[in-house]
């Protein structure tokens, strides 16, 4: 059963401040990349700060069913024996990868190259999701690919003797298809490019140079040779900022506000979610810059604030892209009109964002016009109140917890209906979150018939 399938909703009372100190949990995308790269290391990687959620424990069950021994994780320490690049074993069944396309798209790039075939399985979302923008470089490079008609889950790879590197200017920007193709080159003859058309998160580049492995930049375009090996090395990972992006916007949002989120991550390719708030007029400082595992990181100090409207700059788009929803309600309680365009991709997410968010904004009062590629929404200023209802996430945990946060600025009780993959990214979202002065309460399917 997928985490979407049990019945899980949020009960909002209406209004609340957001007060003291919080360290949302570990960085889904770095945890992911934490279990692949120490997987394929030479050598045993310590992990702190590891994501306890659906998604990334789901990649490390793909790894363990493929030969890795790993203690934890426990309190986010993970240990994990590295069985060195050809060190996989079939596994023997499919890999059940749940709600997440970080670990589908990377595990194609990983496992195209071995010899060994493999089945990547996913929960309905996932089976939805286009897999072709990493099946169609993939197979470029002589991966043998199969998927549905429609370029879906469930994906076959099936063994080839070895890969080719390929030079390939990616037609969306986006970290996983980059990081797919870049995982697939490890195992390829010769050199393998990735060009991106914008900046996106740059992760994987970031650890294959911790664990040793020589990753070439030049302006837009990332380069690295098959045949290195990888050198288990520690490391600490630093609260996802998109976790932290509900706290940003909640804070900004409820007047009476003073929260302060710890060592966040900051690299330059996830800060979309600080540098558009902060253009809409929040007040968030930035407190003990620091470093973290090859990250910088840094404490998040956010006060409530009025906010305006804005036309969001375009460059700003990759480097939100998992922040839209909380962005949203942000622009629903924002003096004026906000503007998204450029962002079709949030279509393709756990759920379609722009109409679910739409429909959403539209059940609390909110006047939001989806667009093809993005939104166009009316705040209702500094004074306005959303109104309270009912609201459907779809099964999206990004939903679930934006709506959430919308209800410290409702004048009536909200209710999310369908929240149970908030687990995928932020486990304990509902104890964090009441800790520091949201007023929420969760209800299970038996509860609610009682
Ligand atoms: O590489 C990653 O870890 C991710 C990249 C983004 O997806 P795209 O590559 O599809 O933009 C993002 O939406 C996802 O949550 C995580
Ligand atoms: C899009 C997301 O994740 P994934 O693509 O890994 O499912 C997300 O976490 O918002």
């Amino acid at each position: 059963m997928t985490a979407s399938a049990q019945s899980l909703s949020f009960e909002l009372a209406p209004g609340g401040a957001l007060r003291g100190e919080l360290r949302v949990p570990g960085d889904k995308s770095i945890s992911h990349r934490a279990v692949m790269l120490a997987a394929l290391a030479e050598g045993t990687t310590e992990i702190d700060g590891f994501l306890e959620g659906a998604d990334s424990l789901a990649t490390l069950a793909a790894f363990r069913a493929m030969g890795v021994a790993a203690e934890g994780p426990s309190a986010g320490r993970l240990q994990v024996h590295g069985v060195g690049l050809h060190g996989l074993n079939d596994p023997g069944r499919a890999l059940d990868l749940g709600n997440s396309g970080t670990s589908m798209r990377l595990l194609s790039g990983l496992l195209a190259g071995q010899r060994f075939a493999t089945t990547l399985i996913g929960d309905a979302s996932l089976s939805r999701r286009p897999m072709g923008r990493v099946i169609e470089p993939l197979r470029q490079m002589g991966a043998h690919i199969e998927a549905t008609p429609e370029g879906r889950a469930p994906l076959g790879l099936l063994p080839v003797e070895r890969l080719q590197g390929i030079d390939y200017p990616l037609p969306v920007a986006s970290a996983q298809v980059k990081s797919s193709l870049l995982l697939a080159g490890l195992y390829a003859q010769g050199e393998t490019c990735v060009s991106e058309p914008a900046p996106t998160r740059d992760h994987t580049e970031r650890m294959l140079g911790a664990f040793g492995y020589s990753v070439r930049r030049a302006g837009n375009r990332v380069c690295l040779s098959g045949g290195g090996r990888l050198v288990a090395a520690p490391l600490s990972i630093p609260a996802d900022v998109s976790s932290a992006a509900f706290f940003l916007v909640g804070a900004s949002i409820a007047p009476g506000s003073d929260l302060t989120l710890t060592q966040v991550g900051m690299n330059p390719t996830r800060l979309g979610v600080v540098n558009i708030l902060r253009q809409m007029g929040a007040d968030i400082a930035i407190e003990r810059p620091r470093e973290l595992g090859g990250e910088p990181v840094a404490d998040l100090r956010v006060r409530a604030a009025p906010l305006h409207g804005i036309a969001i700059p375009q460059e700003q788009v990759p480097l939100a892209i998992d922040e839209f929803p909380a962005l949203f309600i942000a622009a629903a309680c924002a003096d004026g009109e906000t503007l998204l365009s450029g962002a079709s991709e949030l279509r393709v997410k756990e759920s379609d964002r722009i109409q679910v968010m739409a429909d959403g904004l539209a059940a609390l009062g909110v006047e939001a016009e989806p667009r093809p590629d993005g939104m166009r929404i009316r705040g209702l200023g500094a004074a306005g109140l959303l109104g309270g209802g009912e609201v459907e996430a779809h099964g999206d945990h990004r939903i679930a917890m934006a709506f959430a946060i919308s209800a410290l600025r409702a004048a009536a009780p909200i209710r999310v209906e369908d929240c149970a993959n908030v687990e995928t990214s932020f486990p304990d979202f509902v104890g964090l979150a009441a800790a520091v002065g949201l007023p929420i309460t969760e209800l299970r399917d038996v509860e609610r018939q009682a």
